[in-house]
């Protein structure tokens, strides 16, 4: 067995009702959620709130989606780059997916329903919506107990009133081999957190910082939690962001969705002046999410090693 099979992501508890700052429980998952993202940049949550019959439904969801014919699914349109559909591309033949943006309100869903369904879908709006109101949660706790990591408590309600959610849902088709293909190529996400959850078909693999790949293979209570490019670049290096990839094989349809929070339009990421000292001087100059994100899709932005430094770094 090769070291990429035995290695395994730390799995970080969330299960405990009522989790709030201060409590024991609360510091002591604070620690692990330290020393998970200073080693691997990623780590498994366990989370219950969002009931068993939604986890299952959203993937019944998702395939009731992706079969709209593509005429329909194109409609899926955003001011955003890789905010709304993105498919048929031949670097990524197997790979297909849709934005839904704000999916944690429900008058925002039900908006983006209607594009796909001018009938209405009330079971496709709910789930989803429910989905994300509950796991956006999760995001919320995670990127408070980071920022008390870092001492920047009063920054919180600046930082949450910030950002928004988008959820994408994705589908790779099984390429019908034994053999392993690319189904998304290793990159950084360029948001703030990334909550992804998947069906029963592996395929994600995470970067541990000393460069070791991990083969992710989360179970129905799991969620695996990521850095973006824009917390990295806010906390002034101090967390890397998490570099992944998803390899595929055989016939199965891999459907995975991830919860990414983002730095609202027009909201400017500045690096808060106790991150900068001599120790570590400022790496990022302030910019704007949303510009950087169209810079990552100019030709410059695409072949750079690291499209936030090029566009930011000092
Ligand atoms: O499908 C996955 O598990 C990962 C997707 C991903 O990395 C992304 O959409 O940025
Ligand atoms: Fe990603």
């Amino acid at each position: 067995m090769d070291s990429q099979t035995t290695l395994k992501l730390p799995v970080i508890d969330f299960t405990k009702p009522d989790l709030k700052p201060g409590t024991v429980e609360w510091d002591l998952l604070k620690g692990q959620v330290e020393q998970a993202l200073q080693e691997y940049s990623c780590f498994d949550a366990l989370f219950h709130k969002i009931p068993l019959e939604i986890r299952d439904a959203i993937f019944g969801a998702m395939e009731e989606l992706f079969d709209l014919p593509l005429q329909i699914k194109t409609r899926n349109v955003s001011e955003l780059p890789y905010h709304g559909y993105l498919g048929q591309h031949p670097l990524v033949p197997l790979f297909e997916s849709i934005g839904i943006e704000h999916a944690n309100i429900v008058e925002k869903v039900e908006a983006q329903t209607s594009t796909f369904w001018p009938e209405g879908n009330t079971r496709f709006s709910k789930t989803i919506q429910s989905f994300s109101k509950q796991l956006s949660e999760l995001d919320e706790m995670i990127r408070t107990m980071i920022l008390e990591i870092f001492h920047l408590e009063k920054y919180i309600d600046e930082h949450m009133d910030s950002t928004g959610y988008l959820l994408r849902v994705m589908k790779y088709k099984g390429p019908k081999t034994t053999e392993t293909q690319v189904g998304l190529k290793a990159h950084r996400d360029k948001n703030v957190v990334t909550i992804l959850y998947q069906n029963e078909v592996h395929g994600l693999g995470v970067q541990r910082n000393d460069g070791e790949w991990i083969d992710v293979k989360p179970s129905k209570d799991s969620f695996i939690v990521t850095i973006g490019e824009s917390l990295h670049a806010w906390l002034n290096g101090r967390l890397k962001s998490t570099y992944h990839r998803v390899m595929i094989s055989g016939d199965k349809t891999r459907y995975s969705l991830g919860l990414f929070s983002f730095p609202k339009g027009g909201y400017i990421i500045k690096v808060p002046e106790e991150l900068v000292d001599e120790a570590h001087p400022l790496l990022y100059k302030p910019f704007d999410y949303a510009e950087f994100l169209k810079f990552c899709c100019t030709e410059d932005g695409q072949k750079a090693h690291s499209s936030l430094k090029v566009y930011c770094g000092v």
